[in-house]
């Protein structure tokens, strides 16, 4: 039981609750697409496809999807980069039972953000942010560590990584988004020119 829990975060639905640094809170909870807040941040907006596969969702993804038990989805992990600074390690998991008219640009979306499909389609619903602090034991926390160390970044353990994740329906499909911000995302100065 333990070591279940040790690879689940508790979600809120009040960024009070996972007590983040006031800048930190500020991204956490920032509406609209988070694509178009970085890119108010920075000269080059790029999104690093990491992979887009078949994979079971996480433990504490499941009961969001409606599901009894971690079930494959369609998965892709993304770095969110600003000026080629890894930013934010995202996570989206579709289920299997979503079918092409659900989400139509999913499958093909390559280096395209997602945000770029979901704001400003209207079938698209978006439901409320839940905010977490994620142990270090926690996947998610696990996938940007490795990520961000992959850039020769080292990143210490004690780190703690605050991540906020929503849940979007279309149709008849869901699609569940988790974004887990790196400290680096604090650097960010936005930028007036190009500031939407
Ligand atoms: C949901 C958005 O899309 C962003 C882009 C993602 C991608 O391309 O995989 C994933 C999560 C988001 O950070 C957004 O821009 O708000």
């Amino acid at each position: 039981m333990r070591e279940q829990s040790l690879r689940r975060a508790n979600w809120y639905r009040h960024v009070l609750a996972v007590n983040a640094p006031a800048a930190l809170a500020r991204w956490l909870t920032s509406g609209g697409s988070l694509t178009a807040r970085l890119k108010g941040h920075s000269d080059a907006f790029r999104v690093q496809v990491l992979h887009q596969h078949a994979a079971p969702c996480l433990a504490d993804e499941a009961q969001v999807l409606g599901f009894a038990r971690a079930t494959r989805c369609w998965e892709r992990e993304v770095l969110l980069r600003c000026d080629n600074t890894p930013v934010v390690f995202a996570h989206t998991v579709v289920p299997m039972s979503a079918d092409a008219s659900d989400w139509p640009l999913f499958s093909a979306l390559g280096e395209r953000s997602l945000g770029t499909t979901l704001f400003g389609d209207p079938m698209v619903l978006r439901g409320a942010l839940e905010y977490a602090r994620l142990r270090a034991s926690h996947p998610l926390a696990r996938r940007a560590r490795a990520a961000w160390t992959a850039e020769g970044r080292a990143v210490p353990e004690e780190q703690l990584l605050y991540a906020r994740r929503c849940l979007y329906r279309r149709r008849q499909g869901t699609l569940l988004v988790t974004e887990v911000f790196l400290p680096t995302v604090l650097k960010l100065v936005p930028r007036t020119s190009n500031t939407r």
